[in-house]
């Protein structure tokens, strides 16, 4: 799976977003070590801060069909620019693994591919609650 194909996979799934309050619409697309991908979409609430992004929907659809090990995740938005997980999504990307590839996309398939420590150094994990 190339990452120009799993971003064209999360602009699709972008069209479901559910976002009558900013109506900005995001698409994740999670490519999981086996192969199998699940996407997501933003979900938004009347009581805001239920609002749920594209990137979490994906992941929690997955682990809550009992995949956890990811490869890759793409982020396509209505952003003309680059599209960055919010610093929630980064927590949980980080919670499954620091070798993700976040692929970031941009218009036209133009895309950046960063991991979990270019977007989220310094981090608390739960590495830390061992000590
Ligand atoms: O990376 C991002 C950034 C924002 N949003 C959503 C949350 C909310 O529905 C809307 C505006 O913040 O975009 C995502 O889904 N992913
Ligand atoms: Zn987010």
């Amino acid at each position: 799976m190339d990452t120009i194909k799993l971003l064209e996979i999360a602009e699709k799934a972008k069209e479901n977003a559910y976002v009558p309050y900013s109506k900005f619409h995001v698409g994740a697309a999670l490519l999981t070590k086996s192969g199998k991908i699940y996407t997501g979409c933003n979900v938004e609430c009347a009581s805001y801060g239920g609002t749920n992004c594209a990137e979490r929907t994906a992941i929690f659809k997955a682990v809550s069909e009992g995949d956890k090990e990811f490869e890759a995740i793409a982020i396509s938005s209505d952003n003309p620019g680059e599209t960055y997980p919010c610093g929630i999504c980064r927590q949980v990307i980080l919670e499954f693994g620091r070798d993700i590839k976040v692929i970031v996309g941009e218009s036209k398939g133009k895309h950046t591919v960063f991991t979990i420590d270019d977007l989220l150094p310094k981090c608390f994990s739960g590495v830390d609650l061992q000590k």
